[in-house]
C-alpha cells in the first residue's frame, strides 16, 4: 500500500484538497484549528462493509460507534447510508433524537448506565440495549415494570481475547471492566435472569475486544468463542440467538508505519469464523452487526492548523507551535498516539526538515507530533494532520478556556459546518458569578 501522503489530493494550485475542496480557502473560510470531514470516505467506508455482508449474504447491520465522533449532521450521514449507530451515554442518544435518527435502529452500550439513561432508552423505544451487568439487569427491569414497558437487549460479555494494542485500548480481556465474564459462569446466570423476564427480549450476544487493532486472529478468536457460548446455551436451556455483535476495533493507518488490512477485510474473517463455527456447531446462522468506530470517522478526518511561533532548540530540535493541540486532539498525549501533517499549501514539496509540531497549550505534554518532516514553514501557514477523524474531536476539551474548533463537512466542492466553533461567549455560557459572603 502506498503511503498515505502519495494519496493525498493536490489541485491546479498544488493546495491540498478534499473533498473537492480547497483546504487553504477552508482555512480562511471557517478559520482554524478545524476538523475536516470527508463525506465520501464515510459513505465508501459503510458501503464497503456492508458488501462485505452481501457477499457473505448474511444478515447484518453496520452500527457506527459514535464515540468516535458524534453530531447532529454525522448521525443524518450515517442514517442516509442505512447505517445503525451505538451510542454510550444520555448526551450521545439525546444528539441522535435531535438528529432524528430511527431509534430501532440505535444500541445502547455502557458500563454504568444510569437508570435516567435507561428510562430515556425505554421510553423512545431504541433497537437494543447492551446488558452490560448485574445492577443494570436490575435498574432495567424496575425502567420496564414502572412503565409496563418492554426492550430487546443483548449481554456483552468478555471473551478472554487481550488484543494487541494500546493498554486503554483494550476491553476484551477477562481482566476489564466492561461486559459479563464467560468463565465464571456470570454470563449464563445473565442470561437466566434476562430470559426470566418477559419484558426484555434478548436477541444475542456482544463483545468487543478492543479498539485499533491490527491483527486478525484475536477478531477470529472472539467470533468463534461467542458462538461457542451460543452452542453452549443451546445446549444447556434451548436458547437460540438471532444477532452475534463483535463490536468494533478496526485498525486504521495513522502513519507510514502503519500497514493495516482493510477494515472490511478484518469482518469479511470474522464472518467467516462465525460460519464456520455455526456449521460445525449445527446452529442456525445468526445476523452478525459490527460496531465500527474509528475505521469510519479516522480516515476522513483531517485537523487544520495555523503555523504561529517557532523555537529552535540548538543541536537539539526545533519546535514548529500551531494554534491547537491537545485540547482538539488529545490523543498523543493520552496514547502516545502518532499522526503525520503535510503543509497544506503544497503537500508535495521537498522536504527540508524535521521539528517537533506542538500545540499552544501550557503543557509541556502537548505535542502534536514528536518528529515531522516538512518543507520549510512560515507563521500562517497551514498544516493538514491527517487521520484524525476518531476520538479527535469527541475528546476535545476546553483545556486553557480555549474554545474548541468548528467541525465542516466537505463533499463534491461543497462545504458545510456542521459543529460551529466554540466562541468566548459559549465558554462563559454556564458560569455563574461568585456569590457566598465571607
Ligand atoms: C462496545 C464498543 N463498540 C465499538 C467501539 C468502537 O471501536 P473502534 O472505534 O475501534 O472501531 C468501541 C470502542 O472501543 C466499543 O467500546
Ligand atoms: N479513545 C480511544 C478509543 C477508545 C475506544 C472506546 N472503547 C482512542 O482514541 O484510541
Amino acid at each position: 500500500m502506498s503511503n498515505q501522503i502519495d494519496q493525498l489530493t493536490t489541485n491546479q494550485a498544488g493546495h491540498l484538497e478534499i473533498g473537492g475542496c480547497d483546504t487553504l480557502d477552508l482555512a480562511k473560510e471557517y478559520g482554524t484549528p478545524l476538523v475536516v470531514y470527508d463525506v465520501k470516505s464515510i459513505r465508501d467506508q459503510i458501503h464497503h462493509f456492508q458488501k462485505v455482508f452481501e457477499d457473505n449474504d448474511v444478515d447484518y447491520a453496520v452500527s457506527y460507534a459514535s464515540k468516535a465522533f458524534a453530531c447532529i449532521a454525522m448521525f443524518q450521514l450515517i442514517n442516509q447510508e442505512h447505517g445503525h449507530i451505538d451510542v454510550v451515554s444520555g448526551g450521545e442518544l439525546y444528539t441522535a433524537i435531535q438528529a432524528g435518527f430511527p431509534m430501532d435502529h440505535v444500541s445502547f452500550h455502557g458500563n454504568n448506565k444510569s437508570r435516567e439513561e435507561l428510562e430515556m432508552a425505554v421510553d423512545h423505544q431504541i433497537g437494543v440495549i447492551m446488558l452490560d451487568n448485574f445492577h443494570e439487569i436490575d435498574l432495567l427491569k424496575q425502567v420496564l415494570e414502572e412503565r409496563n414497558s418492554h426492550i430487546n437487549v443483548m449481554l456483552r460479555v468478555t471473551p478472554g481475547v487481550s488484543a494487541h494494542t494500546h493498554e486503554y485500548d483494550q476491553t476484551g480481556q477477562v481482566d476489564s471492566k466492561f461486559g459479563f465474564d464467560l468463565k465464571s459462569g456470570q454470563a449464563r446466570q445473565a442470561l437466566d435472569q434476562v430470559l426470566a423476564d418477559p419484558r426484555m427480549t434478548m436477541l444475542g450476544i456482544h463483545a468487543h475486544i478492543g479498539s485499533q487493532i491490527f491483527e486478525v486472529k484475536g477478531f477470529e478468536m472472539a467470533a468463534t468463542t461467542l458462538v461457542d457460548t451460543l452452542g453452549d446455551w443451546h445446549e444447556e436451556i434451548g436458547y437460540t440467538a438471532k444477532v452475534v455483535n463483535v463490536g468494533g476495533g478496526f485498525g486504521i493507518r495513522y502513519t507510514q508505519a502503519d500497514d493495516p488490512i482493510a477494515p472490511e477485510m478484518f469482518v469479511d474473517a470474522i464472518v467467516k469464523a462465525i460460519k464456520k463455527r455455526t456449521h460445525e456447531l449445527g446452529l442456525p446462522m445468526p445476523a452478525v452487526w459490527i460496531e465500527p468506530g474509528r475505521s469510519i470517522a479516522g480516515p476522513a478526518g483531517y485537523n487544520l492548523y495555523t503555523v504561529g511561533s517557532r523555537k529552535d532548540v540548538p543541536g537539539i530540535r526545533s519546535y514548529v507551535t500551531v494554534d491547537g493541540g491537545m485540547g482538539d486532539n488529545i490523543r498523543p498525549a493520552l496514547y502516545q498516539a502518532k499522526y503525520e501533517a503535510v503543509l497544506a499549501k503544497n503537500p508535495k514539496a521537498p522536504i527540508k526538515e524535521t521539528v517537533r509540531v506542538a500545540g499552544k497549550y501550557c503543557e509541556s505534554g502537548d505535542i502534536l507530533i514528536q518528529k515531522q518532516d516538512l518543507p520549510a514553514t512560515q507563521p500562517g501557514d497551514v498544516l493538514a494532520m491527517l487521520a484524525t477523524g476518531a476520538y479527535g474531536y469527541a475528546m476535545a476539551s476546553n483545556y486553557n478556556r480555549n474554545p474548541r474548533p468548528a467541525v465542516v463537512f466537505v463533499e463534491n466542492g461543497h462545504s458545510q459546518v456542521a459543529i460551529k466553533r466554540e466562541s468566548f461567549e459559549d465558554l462563559v455560557h454556564l458560569d455563574e458569578p461568585f456569590n457566598l459572603s465571607d
